[in-house]
């Protein structure tokens, strides 16, 4: 029997995890600032110096974006006002505040973080960026200089904690059987028995895209007939979107009404790029800024815009703007105050207007998109939906479905994703609250413990989540694998790539499409040569003797958003070497950089190949493992970088990383590591080289061939 989830003690569990994990974004974001010079943030991309207000003026919902750019003094005669190169970006919560001096103390600077104005990233342009400000009557420093420097994002948590605050006051009877469903309350009611059989109608739909295969049908069949809820299990290249967006239009043609969300914007976006070709009257909620370019014209502010009740809306931003304009220029503390006084009657009004127009476009709409975070606003409050459908839900907090879930009203949900893949980052694993939550779970184990041999038939029971649990896992934890559907053909690896993680992870179920089964690189539709490595799906460059050791480095801060964790991390300049002369190898024989990405685990190996390969070959990608998920590439290369005596492999311990790593690659996947450290990390990570001893390409490099060859391979 399934064990219900307490659904007070579920709410207070995740209060206190999404709490710890704050504190351990806020004091990163904290040890950043106090502890670096505002010349190092700005040279770490997260900080702009020199700045000044260029305007202010009213954005949607009344509120005040300032737009900044450089301060003239600072531009050279004839040059461009180009801000320099940063890595601030579009939704990053930022404060604006005097520029401190070059010289400023670290205790001066941790003041200065309490000190300015704080809001959100509107709009990144080379000349200059627009700030919303969060509050409404904020005093933007004017005078002097001014920076902008990157803050926490404590903004998606307030809304994850007033969701999961309100949750935890909900009484008994206010509990849906939908909801007592998701907490295991209640058993997801029973599906027609003739569901698999021929004379279901489900069996007579019109499909819209006729290619869908087997797999994916089923899927979307049992998404149609289950009542409250459906996961579609989509493996790497099985067509996920592909099957939701079929599922979309079929729900459709039963007259439902369907929100649809995704943990990111690209998600969501992507959803409607490929909706828009069906023609399906949609919209998509999120502030503009944020949307590709693509999507704008079904963006709820365009359309807004374009409405008739818009020209009502836009009489109110013009006096609006006007009136912010005189702000600046009253020197008078009176007359200010009288300026805030009608700013504030104007925005009141403003908002009203903006609602209707906004809540008649909306309630027309049978499909609603946004991101999980974003359909938390006011314009879907209590509004009633059919279906929610979650894309990428595996890569979403808990907290963060329930943002939907809790803010509309909806009877059945659909979870796309894969729990096999990486989950969301966590940054307060080792915090207290979350060891005290894993406890809890070994303790729940324990208990349900059965004997040997009599596994298959108990259902893995989780009552207590950490914050890396999902609503996908513990959904599929608490119901059992009846209320999922695994696609199982997939359109992206050869046969060869794809073997190790379909055995391992996948029940050995995935087959590789007609298409790209036997698809290597020398045959990639533009002339390469049959080589040694073009020819090979996979090749193994086994590093195992000790020679290619790893090496420890203290990360410094890195350039770019993603990279504001310090820390220990691990590089390994042998393996960097062969990453090198791989490439060449495959270069040379006509394989096009921009086909080919190298991935690692490690940042400080990421830095390091960095420098080595990025001048000589610009159109390579390079990242790390978490960051190329969702991707692919005709050719990745996988530098593994643990090497040591002690068979420590840390990160590389993480089966969900591995299969990341091991599946983004279409018709060459390269791996560089040692097989003795390796092989001791996991019974899986042993599996793995067994499997590429025996099926790989492999070759034991010497560390004197990087010598050689390091001077032939540019
Ligand atoms: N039935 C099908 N027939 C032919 N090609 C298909 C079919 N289904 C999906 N594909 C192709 O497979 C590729 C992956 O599809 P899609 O982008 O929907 O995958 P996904 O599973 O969402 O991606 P990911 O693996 O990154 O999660 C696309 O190129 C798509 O066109």
């Amino acid at each position: 029997m399934p064990k219900p989830t307490d659904i007070l003690s579920f709410a207070a569990t995740q209060l206190t995890l999404l709490d710890a994990e704050l504190q351990a974004e806020l004091a990163e974001t904290n040890a950043l600032l106090s502890s670096h010079t505002p010349t190092t943030l700005s040279r770490a991309g997260l900080a702009i110096l020199n700045l000044t207000v260029s305007s202010i003026r009213t954005g949607l919902g009344g509120k005040t974006v300032v737009e900044l750019g450089l301060d003239p003094a600072v531009v050279g005669k004839g040059d461009k006002p180009d801000i320099p190169e940063h890595g601030i970006r579009v939704g990053d919560i930022v404060a604006v505040q005097d520029q401190p001096a070059g010289s400023a103390k670290k205790s001066e600077k941790r003041d200065l973080a309490k000190q300015g104005v704080e809001g959100v990233v509107l709009r990144v342009k080379r000349e200059n960026i627009e700030i919303i400000l969060d509050k409404e009557d904020a005093d933007v420093p004017s005078g002097g200089k001014l920076w902008l420097v990157k803050l926490a994002n404590h903004i998606t948590y307030k809304r994850m904690n007033q969701t999961m605050g309100n949750l935890g006051k909900l009484s008994d009877q206010d509990y849906t059987p939908f909801m007592r469903v998701l907490f295991g309350q209640g058993s997801p009611s029973p599906l027609p028995s003739d569901l698999n059989h021929g004379s279901n109608p489900l069996h007579k739909l019109e499909w819209n895209d006729p290619s869908l295969n087997d797999s994916q049908k089923e899927a979307i069949r049992f998404a149609l007939a289950s009542r409250e809820i459906a996961l579609i299990h989509g493996p790497p290249g099985t067509g996920k979107t592909h099957t939701v967006i079929e599922l979309i239009l079929q729900l459709l043609k039963q007259k439902l009404r369907i929100l649809v969300c995704g943990p990111s914007n690209i998600s969501v976006d992507n959803i409607v790029e490929r909706l828009a070709p069906h023609k399906v009257s949609m919209i998509r909620l999120g502030h503009p800024a944020r949307l590709l370019p693509s999507v704008l014209n079904h963006s709820l502010d365009v359309l807004t815009r374009t409405s008739e009740a818009a020209a009502l809306v836009q009489d109110i931003r013009k006096e609006m703007d006007d009136k912010q304009a005189s702000i600046r220029k009253t020197r008078n503390a009176k007359e200010r105050r009288q300026i805030y006084t009608d700013l504030k009657e104007l925005r009141k009004e403003f908002r009203e207007r903006e609602r209707g127009c906004v809540d008649n476009l909306i309630r027309g709409s049978k499909v609603v998109l946004a991101t999980l975070h974003g359909a938390g606003g006011f314009h879907l409050k209590g509004q009633e939906f059919d279906v929610v459908i979650v894309d990428e839900a595996s890569q979403a907090l808990e907290a963060q479905c329930w943002v939907p879930l809790m803010w509309v009203k909806a009877s059945k949900l659909v979870l796309a994703g894969d729990h096999l893949q990486l989950p969301p980052t966590i940054k307060s694993l080792n915090s207290k609250e979350a060891k005290a939550a894993k406890k809890a779970i070994e303790k729940e184990d324990d208990a349900d413990r059965v004997p040997a041999g009599k596994m298959d038939a108990v259902k893995p029971v989780v009552c207590t989540t950490t914050l890396e649990t999902t609503l996908f896992d513990r959904l599929l934890a608490l119901h059992g694998p009846s209320i999922k559907r695994m696609l199982t053909t997939q359109y992206r690896m050869h046969e060869n790539i794809m073997q190790f993680p379909s055995t391992e992870l996948y029940d050995s179920k995935l087959i590789a499409a007609d298409a790209v089964k036997h698809r290597l690189l020398k045959d990639v539709p533009y002339k390469v040569e049959d080589t040694d490595d073009t020819r090979e799906p996979i090749v193994f460059l086994d590093t195992q003797g000790g020679d290619f050791a790893e090496k420890s480095e203290d990360e410094e801060i890195k350039k770019g958003g993603k990279g504001m964790s310090l820390g220990d991390s691990k590089s390994n300049e042998g393996e960097a070497a062969l990453v090198k002369l791989h490439v060449h190898h495959l270069t040379e024989g006509g394989v096009r950089a921009e086909d080919i990405a190298v991935i690692t685990p490690y940042n400080a190996q990421v830095a390091l190949l960095s420098g080595m390969l990025k001048e000589a070959y610009p159109g390579i990608e390079l990242g790390s493992v978490d960051g190329f998920q969702g991707r692919e590439k005709e050719a990745v290369i996988v530098s593994l970088v643990r090497s040591n005596a002690d068979g420590e492999v840390g990160f590389l311990g993480e089966k969900r990383r591995l299969n990341v790593a091991m599946t983004r690659a279409k018709r060459h996947l390269c791996i560089v590591g040692d097989s003795e450290t390796v092989s001791r990390g996991s019974r899986f990570l042993k599996a793995w080289m067994d499997f590429l001893e025996e099926n790989a390409d492999l070759r034991y490099p010497n560390i004197s061939d990087t010598y050689v060859d390091e001077a032939g391979a540019g």
